[in-house]
């Protein structure tokens, strides 16, 4: 049964108002763990939506960029505060809306918070050198200036990180924002801005604008007006984004999949292996770019290791995020499900044997939900389709291997190359994996999700645009370096 009817609408937030798109349509977020939930009504932005968006951004700018960095970071300070009041009922929404467990959501607005003070602080930090000059009468120092108006288009599975993590260094450095969040979390992404609003940020300098990412984030990406974007989602999708910047100009910087191994070695605390294995591959359903997708075990250990993940995968409690038992909840949307489901399929057409898994839970509680159990492969090889491409669910891929260099040759015969972790207690085996390892995050007896606010975040081959997002790195991409040469 639906129960759509006291589901609230919400408006884009354009030039400091609420309002409604023009198009006068709305289209309906609903609930992964039961598709008849109506979590809220959002708006169905056009282009003249859009470009109103772009305009109050633009002339807001002018005045943002003008505050001093600590005066900026008052605001992210007040929109920190907001947040942490609202905390709970932000990631009651986002479970409802997207699916993963209360907990998790609970932790990841925790980490909105803590990234929102990181870059508050931020304001009050260097932005330039002095390099000295071959003419010793002059100074010579850099400066950086803000790019103008930052599109920061979002995808759904992080839906309250990942827009703080690009908004809050885009604001802080003195650029205006023009958010496009996913539809599937755009109820979410409102909230996030209510806190923003909440905060007293000057009128233009932050807008919302929710709508089909083939108009919106589209339009976000060929508008002129705007200098930069910002983006997090598919391969095919960032590529598009890419050449669209690309061809007039504008800078941009995407964050797109993986395909992350974890290696096994032979001296590896099996029980913190098998835990990282399943909490990097399994957590928030594998919705993740940095999840865990392949799991490389050296031959000594290999059925030990299976046999340990095993026994603890088969315990995995999949429901509705909501609920305290739950381990794992529904993948986000019925695409995702899709998707997931034809990759098992090709796993096991193409020879791997399915250990666990593999379909929709039996429960009839969860028939109207986009619910896969937790699914494990074995006897995978590294030219199987499961190895080699993203799936973004809950399904890991046992490869067995001889030798650690076999391991990491394995490891890096994919497309992608974000994260990756070891779990060894050999120092020699680290350092090769260290070195040899083509992944922008590698780590070592950790699993590999769960990035640090203040490090630097992005990945190599096709995952990333080739920069850095997170920490100080974010400074790279939201300004531009301007050198002052001064002779009196
Ligand atoms: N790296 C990561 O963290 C993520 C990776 N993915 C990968 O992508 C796959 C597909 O997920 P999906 O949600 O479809 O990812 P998309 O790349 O389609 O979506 C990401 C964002 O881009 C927007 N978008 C869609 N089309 C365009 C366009 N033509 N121009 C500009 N923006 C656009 C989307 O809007 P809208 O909501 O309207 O579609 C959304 O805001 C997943 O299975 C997974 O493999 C997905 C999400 C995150
Ligand atoms: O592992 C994490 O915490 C971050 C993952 C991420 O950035 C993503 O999935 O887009």
């Amino acid at each position: 049964m639906s129960t759509a009817v006291n589901a609230p609408t919400y408006q884009n937030y354009i030039n400091g108002e609420w309002s409604a798109s023009v198009s006068g349509q709305t289209v309906s977020s609903i609930s992964p763990a039961n598709k008849n939930e109506v979590v809220g009504y959002i708006q169905l932005s056009t282009p003249e939506d859009l470009d109103r968006a772009v305009q109050s951004a633009k002339h807001a700018q002018k005045a943002w960029r003008k505050l001093a960095g600590s005066a900026r970071g008052e605001f992210l300070y007040k929109a920190a505060n907001v947040m942490e009041k609202r905390l709970n009922e932000i990631a009651e929404t986002m479970t409802r809306e997207m699916g993963k467990t209360l907990p998790e959501a609970k932790g990841e607005t925790a980490r909105g918070i803590a990234i929102l003070r990181y870059y508050a602080g931020e304001g009050m930090r260097k932005v330039g050198d002095v390099i000295p000059s071959t003419d010793a009468d002059a100074l010579m120092f850099t400066t950086r200036v803000p790019l103008g108006v930052v599109g920061v288009i979002a995808p759904w599975n992080f839906p309250v990180a990942i827009p703080i993590w690009k908004m809050a260094p885009a604001l802080i450095y003195g650029n205006s924002v023009v958010l496009k969040p996913a539809q599937e979390t755009a109820v979410t992404a409102a909230k996030v801005i209510e806190c923003f609003a909440e905060a007293g940020f000057p009128a233009g300098v932050i807008n919302l604008i929710t709508g089909k990412g083939s108009v919106i984030g589209q339009g976000l990406a060929e508008h002129s007006d705007v200098s930069g974007i910002t983006f997090t989602g598919s391969n095919q999708v960032g590529k598009q984004v890419g050449q669209a910047c690309l061809a007039r100009g504008a800078k941009y910087q995407l964050e797109m999949g993986g395909k992350n191994p974890v290696i096994v070695a032979a001296d590896a605390d099996l029980d913190l292996a098998v835990d990282g294995t399943i909490s990097g591959g399994l957590r928030s359903t594998g919705q993740k770019c940095t999840a865990t997708s392949r799991v490389i075990v050296l031959s000594e250990v290999y059925d030990e290791f299976r046999e340990k993940l095993m026994a603890k995968v088969r315990t995995i409690k999949v429901g509705n995020g909501l609920e305290g038992d739950t381990w794992m909840g529904p993948c986000a949307n019925e695409n995702q499900l899709e998707t997931v489901l034809s990759y098992i399929q090709k796993g096991i057409e193409e020879g791997a044997e399915l250990l666990h898994g593999g379909g929709r839970p039996e429960d009839p509680a969860l028939a109207d939900g986009f619910f896969v159990t937790p699914t494990v492969f074995d006897n995978v090889t590294s030219s199987m389709t499961i190895s080699k491409e993203e799936i973004f669910g809950p399904v890991l891929a046992l490869i067995k291997v001889d030798t650690i260099e076999q391991a990491i040759e394995a490891a890096n015969e994919v497309e992608f190359g974000l994260s990756a972790s070891i779990y060894t207690a050999s120092i020699s085996n680290l350092l090769s994996f260290i070195q040899d390892m083509d992944a922008g995050l590698v780590r070592v007896n950790a699993e590999t999700a769960g990035v640090e606010l203040q490090a630097p975040f992005g990945g190599m081959k096709q995952s990333s645009s080739h920069s850095r997002e997170q920490g100080q790195a974010a400074i790279e991409f939201f300004t531009a370096i301007k050198t002052v040469f001064v002779k009196a």
